[in-house]
C-alpha cells in the first residue's frame, strides 16, 4: 500500500457544497473542444499572491490548502506560469488521503502539472521537486508549452525520462492552448497563477473561457511589492472606465480564517 505519510484529509462535510463548483465527474464539458476551466488561488486582502515575485509566500491555512488540494483532485491538470515554476519549485501534486501516492496506487488519479514557458527557459534538472516526486510515485511530470525557442536535446530527454512533454504553439493563445490540452486528454484543469496568468486571463477576450473562479482570501496584508492580481481595466463605448471583471452567481464559505469565494465570470457586463 502507497505511503498515506504527510497524506491531507479534506472533511466529507466540506464536500457537498462544492460539488456544484467542480468540473462534472462523468467528464463532460462545457465547450466539447476544450477541458472545464477553473482559476483558482490564494490571495490576501491586497489582491497579492506573493511578497515578490521569486518568493514563495503561504497565504492559505490547513483547511483551505486541503481544499486546494481536494481541487487538484478533481481536475486533470494544474496550470501554472513559468514565473510560479521558478520562483517556487512547486510539486503541483495532489496530497489528499487515497490518492496515487497518498495511501493510492492509481498514478493516473494525479493531476497533470502544465507549465507555460513560451521561451523555455525554465531551468528545471533531477533535483526539481516535480522529478522528486516522479521518482517516489507521488506525482506526475510536467507538459511544458513553449513557442518560439526549442528546447534543449537534454532538457527534453530528461523531461520524456519521467513521462513528461514539451507541446509547441506558434504563441500563447489561451483558446489554442485549451484545445491542445483537451487534444492531449485532459477534461478538467486547474488554472493556480501566477499574477501574469490569472490577469491575462481576466482580459475581457478571454475572460469567457473561465467556467468557474475559486479564490482563497486570507486575512493578511502583504504590503506594496506583492505579485498583485489586477487585470487591465475596461471602457464601456463612452470611454468611461468599468470594472475589469465581475462575478456572477457568487458563493461564501469560512474555511478556518480564510474565506473562500466561489463565482462564474460575468461576460459582457459593463456594471
Ligand atoms: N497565492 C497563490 O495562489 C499563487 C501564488 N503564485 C505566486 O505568483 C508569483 C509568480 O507570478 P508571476 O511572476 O506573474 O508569474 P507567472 O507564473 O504568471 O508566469 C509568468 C510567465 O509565464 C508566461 N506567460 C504567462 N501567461 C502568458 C501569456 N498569456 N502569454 C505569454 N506568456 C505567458 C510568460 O513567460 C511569463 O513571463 C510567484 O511568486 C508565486 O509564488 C503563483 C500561483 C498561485
Ligand atoms: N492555494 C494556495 N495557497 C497558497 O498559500 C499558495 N502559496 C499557493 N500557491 C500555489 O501552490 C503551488 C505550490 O504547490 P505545492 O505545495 O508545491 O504542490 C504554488 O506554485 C502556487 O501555484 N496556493
Amino acid at each position: 500500500m502507497a505511503s498515506t505519510r504527510d497524506a491531507l484529509e479534506f472533511p466529507e462535510s466540506d464536500k457537498g457544497f462544492l460539488e456544484c463548483q467542480l468540473p462534472p465527474k462523468d467528464g463532460s464539458t462545457p465547450r466539447p473542444d476544450m477541458p472545464f476551466t477553473t482559476l483558482t488561488f490564494a490571495t490576501s486582502l491586497d489582491s497579492s499572491l506573493a511578497l515578490s515575485p521569486g518568493a514563495r509566500t503561504v497565504l492559505s491555512g490547513p483547511q483551505s490548502k486541503a481544499m486546494t488540494h481536494y481541487l487538484r483532485s478533481r481536475h486533470d491538470g494544474i496550470l501554472i506560469g513559468v514565473g510560479t515554476a521558478v520562483a517556487d519549485d512547486p510539486g503541483l501534486n495532489c496530497r489528499i488521503a487515497g490518492v496515487g501516492g497518498y495511501g493510492g496506487e492509481n498514478l493516473d488519479s494525479q493531476p497533470r502539472p502544465i507549465v507555460i514557458d513560451p521561451s523555455a527557459r525554465w531551468d528545471f534538472s533531477e533535483d526539481s521537486k516535480l522529478f522528486q516526486l516522479c521518482r517516489q510515485g507521488r506525482g506526475r511530470a510536467p507538459w511544458i508549452v513553449t513557442t518560439r525557442q526549442k528546447p534543449s536535446a537534454e532538457k527534453q530527454a530528461l523531461l520524456e525520462k519521467y513521462g513528461g512533454k514539451f507541446i509547441t504553439l506558434e504563441e500563447i493563445d489561451w483558446s489554442v492552448l485549451f484545445v491542445a490540452l483537451r487534444s492531449n486528454g485532459l477534461r478538467s484543469v486547474m488554472i493556480e497563477g501566477g499574477a501574469h496568468v490569472i490577469n491575462s486571463l481576466l482580459e475581457p477576450s478571454n475572460m469567457s473561457l473561465i467556467d468557474r473562479v475559486i479564490v482563497t482570501i486570507a486575512p493578511t496584508w502583504l504590503g506594496q511589492g506583492g505579485v498583485v492580481v489586477s487585470p487591465p481595466r475596461r471602457f464601456d463605448t463612452e470611454g468611461k472606465a468599468i470594472s475589469a471583471a465581475r462575478l456572477k452567481n457568487v458563493k461564501w464559505y469560512p474555511f478556518g480564517e480564510d474565506v473562500v469565494l466561489c463565482g462564474q465570470i460575468r461576460v459582457n457586463d459593463d456594471v
